[in-house]
Parts: C-alpha cells; sequence; structure tokens
C-alpha cells in the first residue's frame, strides 16, 4: 500500500557560518517578494546592493556564536530531530520528510521523494504556529510553484496555523516550568516581528487591523488570520497553563529589520523599560519559533539579557524552544493526520 507524505517545512539557515553562504542564505530570504514586500526593482536593489553585502558579515559572527561543530545550525538540528521522532511515532505508513524554505534541505528534492515513493497524497506542514504570509504564506506559495508542473498533482493539503494547537501549549509552559515561573518578576511573551504593512495587507476587512483600538490583541472571527492577533492568543494560552496573571506578562516582538514601521510593541524597547522599572529577572517565552534558532539563542539570549543588565536588570532566562519536546510530537502527529 503506498504511504501518506508529510512535509515538514521550516525557515531555512545558512549552509555554514562563513560569510559566502550567509550571503548566499540572506539573499534567497530577503529577495522573497512575501519577506520584503516591496517593489521587485527597489527589493533588488535594497537586498542585493545594501542588506545581504553589509549584513552577512555582521550575520555571520552572530551564526559564528550559536554554531555547534558536532550539530551545525540548531534550527536545522532540531528540525532533523522533530523529523526524526514523527517518522517514528506515524509508523511505515507514513514518509516525513524535512525541507528548509531557503537553501538545504530543498523542498523540491523533499518532493521529488515524496513523488518517486508515490505517495498518496502529501500534507505540508509549515512549523510557524502562526499564519504569516512571510513565513507560512511563502512555504505553501514555493509548493504550489514547484507541483505545479507536474503532470499528476497529488492530493496535497496545507496547516495554516497551529497557535492554539492544547498540546503545544502544554510544551511551552513545560518547558517554562522548569524555570519555576515564581523565581521571575516578570515574564515575556517575545515573537518574531513582522512590519505593519503585512498585518495591514492580512486584514480581509481593510477595516480593523492597526485602525482599531487594541485590533490585534484579542482573536475574534474578523482578525482569525492575523498573525498578532494569533500571536496574543498563544500568549494567552500558555499564561492561562502556567497562571500567570495579566499585570506580570507583556507581549512583543523582537528581530526589526529596516526603518519601516513593524509590529509593537518591540522586545528592545520592552525590555528597556522593565528595566527602568527596576526588574530583575525575566524569563522570556518565544514562541513563534519550535526549534531554537538565532533569534531565541543569540538575540534573547546574548542579545537582551547584555541590553537588560546594562540598564540594572539581572538576568534574562530563555524558555528552550520545544525541540525535541514530545508533546510537540503530539501536536506534529495530531497536524500530520489531519486531527
Ligand atoms: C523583512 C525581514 C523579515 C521578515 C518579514 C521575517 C519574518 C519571519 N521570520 C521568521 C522566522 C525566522 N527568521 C529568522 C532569521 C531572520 N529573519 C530575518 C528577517 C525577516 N524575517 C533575517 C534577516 C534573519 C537572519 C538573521 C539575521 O541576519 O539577523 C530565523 C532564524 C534562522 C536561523 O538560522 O536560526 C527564523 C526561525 C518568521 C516566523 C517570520 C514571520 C512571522
Ligand atoms: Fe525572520
Ligand atoms: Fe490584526
Amino acid at each position: 500500500m503506498s504511504k501518506k507524505g508529510i512535509l515538514l517545512v521550516n525557515l531555512g539557515t545558512p549552509d555554514s557560518p562563513q560569510t559566502p553562504d550567509v550571503r548566499k542564505y540572506l539573499n534567497e530570504f530577503l529577495m522573497d517578494g512575501r519577506v520584503i514586500d516591496i517593489n521587485p526593482v527597489l527589493r533588488t536593489f535594497l537586498v542585493r546592493g545594501i542588506i545581504a553585502p553589509f549584513r552577512s558579515p555582521k550575520s555571520a559572527k552572530l551564526y559564528q556564536e550559536i554554531w555547534s561543530e558536532e550539530n551545525g545550525s540548531p534550527l536545522l538540528y532540531y528540525s532533523i530531530i522533530q523529523q526524526k521522532l514523527l517518522q517514528e511515532r506515524l509508523g511505515d505508513e507514513y514518509q516525513v520528510e524535512l525541507a528548509m524554505r531557503y537553501q538545504t534541505p530543498s523542498i523540491e528534492e523533499a518532493l521529488v521523494r515524496l513523488k518517486d515513493n508515490l505517495v498518496e497524497n502529501i500534507r505540508v506542514i509549515p512549523m510557524f504556529p502562526q499564519y504569516a504570509s512571510a513565513s507560512t504564506g511563502s512555504v505553501m506559495d514555493k509548493v504550489m510553484g514547484l507541483v505545479r508542473s507536474w503532470q499528476t498533482i497529488p492530493n496535497i493539503s496545507f496547516v495554516n496555523s497551529f497557535h492554539s494547537e492544547p498540546s503545544m501549549i502544554k510544551a511551552f509552559a513545560e518547558n517554562g516550568k522548569k524555570h519555576g515561573v515564581e523565581n521571575f518578576d516578570h515574564v515575556l511573551f517575545s515573537f518574531h516581528g513582522l512590519p505593519q504593512r503585512q498585518l495591514i495587507k492580512c486584514d480581509h476587512t481593510g477595516k480593523h487591523c492597526l485602525k482599531v483600538d487594541g485590533c490585534c490583541n484579542t482573536l475574534t472571527d474578523v482578525n482569525k488570520f492575523c498573525y498578532s492577533a494569533q500571536s496574543h492568543d498563544t500568549a494567552r494560552l500558555i499564561a492561562e497553563e502556567l497562571g500567570i496573571p495579566k499585570e506580570k506578562y507583556t507581549i512583543c516582538f523582537q528581530s526589526r529589520l529596516g526603518n519601516d514601521p513593524w509590529v509593537k510593541p518591540y522586545t528592545s524597547e520592552i525590555v528597556a523599560d522593565l528595566a527602568k522599572q527596576g526588574k530583575k529577572r525575566m524569563l522570556v517565552f518565544c514562541p513563534a519559533f519550535v526549534a531554537d534558532c538565532l533569534e531565541t539563542v543569540y538575540e534573547v539570549s546574548e542579545e537582551y539579557n547584555e541590553e537588560f543588565k546594562a540598564l540594572g536588570g539581572e538576568h534574562i532566562q530563555l524558555v528552550e524552544s520545544l525541540n525535541d519536546n514530545p508533546l510537540f510530537i503530539d501536536t506534529l502527529e495530531g497536524l500530520a493526520k489531519g486531527n
């Protein structure tokens, strides 16, 4: 009997932490019209002429900080573990493939492996809990672009988002509990940032996101596809699971690039404000990521920690990502089976 195909797709990482590979990665990533969603001529000028050449050597140094000699990039390392654990969980009835949206392992090769094995259907799981056009949308776009040239297009389905999956919420909460939430003055839920215009473009009513006060603080039918609203919902659910009162946590957005306004509040500003308020110890969840990566291991654990300490804080503790947490493999199993 033919197998069912599962394709896990995460964002991608450079092939090595050396400047030429980081430049190649940034060029592919940032030339994606869903990531830098501006006029293509301007995007080419900005990315190829300014961002990639100037950022690559700096980013390469950061990647060298998090790169393990044995395991390479944490993002790829944990993604491979997740693939193996899911394959074990699902058994022989399924073929689980892993790909990265940018660089390697490629989506194209993973799809060909599924095609060569004559899988019955393909379920694509973009590994981003909250939907954004720049992440989930881009994976969907790429997969559809590749299969459109096939003579036989299989039954193919996509997971759009899983921001409120109970087992994933429990997995984040379990990881947080290991640090003892009561040992911290404040908790941050720091999500990857997004240019504000991308939120506005995803607002099908054209009247809600960033137009109504507190537009995205609560998830409703009107904003159910909004990245910010889904992020708020994930944070609320983790906080409820851990019994963290509203006044003890803040939702914020990190990793801003460029000068355009991004979704607010910015994590860097919140970290500075809390330090000035006299908070000493902070626990930080990063629930936009299902595997540790540059944005968690370096940006939060190193960069924000240093900034916090320079302003009088004592310590920022990162809650490790879902990585190999069995509860998260439960989540993936449910998504794979379409529960
Ligand atoms: C316009 C720029 C960017 C948008 C929009 C964006 C959205 C976005 N990204 C992720 C997940 C990850 N991003 C990572 C790194 C990263 N992101 C950007 C820019 C945008 N991201 C850059 C330039 C980088 C590279 C790092 C750097 O040079 O500072 C990563 C980490 C990859 C790794 O190898 O560890 C992840 C994961 C999401 C989910 C998202 C939309 C919501
Ligand atoms: Fe990013
Ligand atoms: Fe919104």
